[in-house]
């Protein structure tokens, strides 16, 4: 076997290992991020296997780092990373080449290893995906914690009417959903909604429908376990829109950072007044998601100002709501009251 093979691999293989570290560092240390954490640890620990099956002791053996004519050629951008962006990028390219590296070299030796190290690539392809959009969606959900959503009303000037109150009360996020509305009507709601909160700070999401989404330029559009992907609607919507995703146990929720959407919504927590269901998944579902995703989460489902303390106290800080809010007298006061419910 020649010498220079392993120490080929043997360079790769710590370069692999040497990226993903960081990166699990970074997601562990800096985002507190229970689930991605454990992804990434299972790549490690897979890649680990892998490369205990080739003959580490040979490739250590073979190890010559003063020798490497490689190490006194430092790129200028290596010591420079700005920010998350740049550091988690370069660490994930740096893991990939390594495996690619891994995978052409060990072809001459061992198959079996080579596949693995196919694999092993595939997979940080899919995390760099969730890692990267769960921080960039931490980061574009940063101050948000009130999603209020809202129907067509009986008329456009009643609809107008409660989103400037809405606007007012500095609600974060409006919602248009309305299941009964024909779709000519619908699209000229959700026109009058983006004409109303263009420039105001509050994103406007379109739910079910990423066609109306599109067509009225909304933010983004919140989809159900039954109706189009995440992939599918970010197919219809285009690039840089938000798409959230309904999820009612824990399962669903690692599935939907798997693929790829920008928040979800938890619940139903509480019995509600305007949908109603015969399971709920509770405090309980909420405590699960608390303990182990940063993705954004939206608590929904029966959500008031009487109850908001049980959704903070099990660990989720942002809901979304209805009729709380829209049967109100006064829509602002029971915003302030939850925001500040949301704070504590
Ligand atoms: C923020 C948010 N979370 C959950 C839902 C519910 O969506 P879905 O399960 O598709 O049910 P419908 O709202 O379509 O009846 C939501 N709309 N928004
Ligand atoms: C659409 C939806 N999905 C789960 S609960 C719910 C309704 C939320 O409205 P409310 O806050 O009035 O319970
Ligand atoms: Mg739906």
């Amino acid at each position: 076997m020649d010498i220079s093979l392993w120490r080929t691999l043997d360079a790769a293989s710590n370069r692999a290992s040497e990226g993903l570290r960081v990166i699990e560092d970074f997601v562990r240390y800096g985002q507190n991020d229970k689930y991605l954490t454990t992804e990434l640890k299972s790549l490690r620990h897979q890649l680990d296997s892998t490369l205990k099956k080739l003959d580490r002791l040979t490739s250590i053996q073979s190890r010559d780092t003063f020798g490497d004519v490689g190490t006194t050629l430092q790129g200028k951008l290596e010591q420079a990373r700005s920010n998350w962006h740049d550091l988690l990028t370069a660490n994930f390219k740096r893991l990939q080449q390594a495996l690619r590296s891994l995978e052409e070299h060990a072809k001459l030796i061992d198959s079996a290893a080579a596949t693995a190290f196919e694999q092993a690539r595939y997979q940080s392809y899919s995390l760099e995906k969730m890692v990267m959009t769960t921080i960039a969606a931490s980061n574009t959900f940063a101050d948000v914690a009130i999603y209020v959503l809202i129907d067509g009303q009986a008329s456009q000037p009643v609809f107008e009417s409660l989103v400037t109150k809405l606007l007012h009360a500095k609600a974060d996020v409006i919602q248009l959903r309305d299941k009964n509305l024909d779709d000519r009507t619908l699209v000229a709601r959700a026109q009058c909604l983006r004409q109303q909160t263009v420039g105001t700070g509050t994103k406007f999401i379109v739910n079910d429908r990423p066609d109306i989404a599109r067509i009225v330029s909304a933010d983004g559009v919140h989809v159900g376990q039954e109706e189009l992907t995440v992939a599918q609607a970010r197919m219809v919507l285009g690039p840089g829109k938000l798409v959230g995703v309904s999820t009612h146990d824990i399962n669903q929720a690692r599935q939907a950072i798997r693929d790829g959407a920008d928040y979800i919504g938890v619940g139903p927590t509480f019995p509600s007044g305007t949908k109603s269901f015969d399971h709920f998944p509770g405090l309980d579902f909420l405590r699960e998601v608390a303990a182990e995703i940063t993705l954004p989460a939206f608590a929904i489902g029966g959500i008031t100002a009487d109850n908001a303390a049980q959704v903070t106290a099990a660990g989720i800080h942002r809901v979304a709501v209805s009729g709380c809010v829209n049967q109100a007298r006064d829509p602002r006061a029971v915003i302030d009251s939850l925001r500040s419910l949301l704070a504590g």
